[in-house]
């Protein structure tokens, strides 16, 4: 494991054009790489307004679409990771269509290394105004992600994902050391439990964890928090976006996690004499 990794959030502001939202990722991105990260994160349907009526219009084939050929293009062409946030994604079954929101993981040779369906759809109806169905569009994803690299082991979920405590239990528990999670918290949930949840994700799993969120439009239906923010295992935050767009930049110290690790052993202290967490 390299001791110190430098990475990127880039928290942009989404609208309903899909090329500018591409062209203005691109600037983030070389923005980030002039300052020598290896790692970028960009947030859930990074370009793609979150609203159920523009899911279906901008989802895309996977491999293949205009967005998975520019993650690709860009991980490849700076020689950097890159988690492409999420997309609306189309997949075509026995003339079958269904929708998930998906999450691109890119190595530095532009291959695709995995990707992960968002499993827990939000669906969710709050009397202070904001009611969301994904479930209108999307269908539910099926599997853990969890991805080796040379930087350090990489756990993907998304957005309302984070709300699962097990889940991030069970990528730990296949060796993510660094969770990452796209996500669009709104403007009531996201100051209620955005940090809250991302540091206690931290602190449970002794893991970095990094929330990438695009920034808030308010000519959008949907208006999400922004926030990104940089977590370490002791739950320290090292890096916050505000609301507007922003490219947020951090070199974290690996040496931590395995410090804390070794310090207060409490994934070793399980009883699962007692109590056991198995994926099915
Ligand atoms: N895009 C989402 O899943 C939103 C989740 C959210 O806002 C929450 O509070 O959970």
């Amino acid at each position: 494991m390299n001791k110190k990794l430098k990475l990127a959030v880039c928290q942009n502001k989404v609208i309903a054009d899909k090329d500018k939202n591409l062209l203005k990722m691109k600037k983030m991105i070389a923005k980030a790489v002039k300052q020598g990260v290896e790692l970028i994160i960009l947030p859930e349907m990074f370009n793609c307004p979150y609203d159920n009526h523009y899911f279906p219009i901008y989802s895309e084939e996977i491999p293949g679409g205009k967005t998975y050929e520019f993650l690709s293009k860009q991980a490849k062409e700076h020689n950097i990771y890159l988690i492409g946030g999420s997309i609306p994604e189309t997949v075509v079954e026995d003339k079958d269509e269904k929708l998930y929101n998906t999450s691109l993981i890119f190595g530095p040779d532009g291959k695709l290394l995995d990707k992960h369906r968002k499993i827990h759809l939000f669906d969710v109806d709050l009397s202070d105004g904001v009611t969301f169905l994904e479930s209108n569009t999307l269908s539910y994803g099926e599997k853990v992600t969890v991805v080796e690299t040379e930087l350090i082991n990489i756990g993907v979920a998304i957005c309302y994902d984070l709300r699962f405590p097990e889940l991030m239990r069970l990528m730990v528990d296949k060796g993510a050391e660094m969770i990452i999670i796209p996500g669009a918290f709104n403007t009531v949930t996201g100051p209620a439990h955005w940090e809250t949840l991302l540091k206690a994700r931290a602190v449970d799993n002794q893991v970095f964890v990094v929330g990438a969120s695009p920034a808030r439009n308010l000519e959008a239906d949907y208006h999400a928090y922004g926030h990104s923010m940089i977590i370490d295992p002791w739950a320290e935050k090292l890096h916050e976006a505000g609301s507007k767009e922003d490219v947020i930049i951090q070199e974290i110290d690996l040496t931590k996690l395995e410090k804390i690790r070794e310090e207060l052993p409490l994934l070793k202290h399980r009883r699962s004499d007692l109590y056991k967490l198995e994926e099915i």
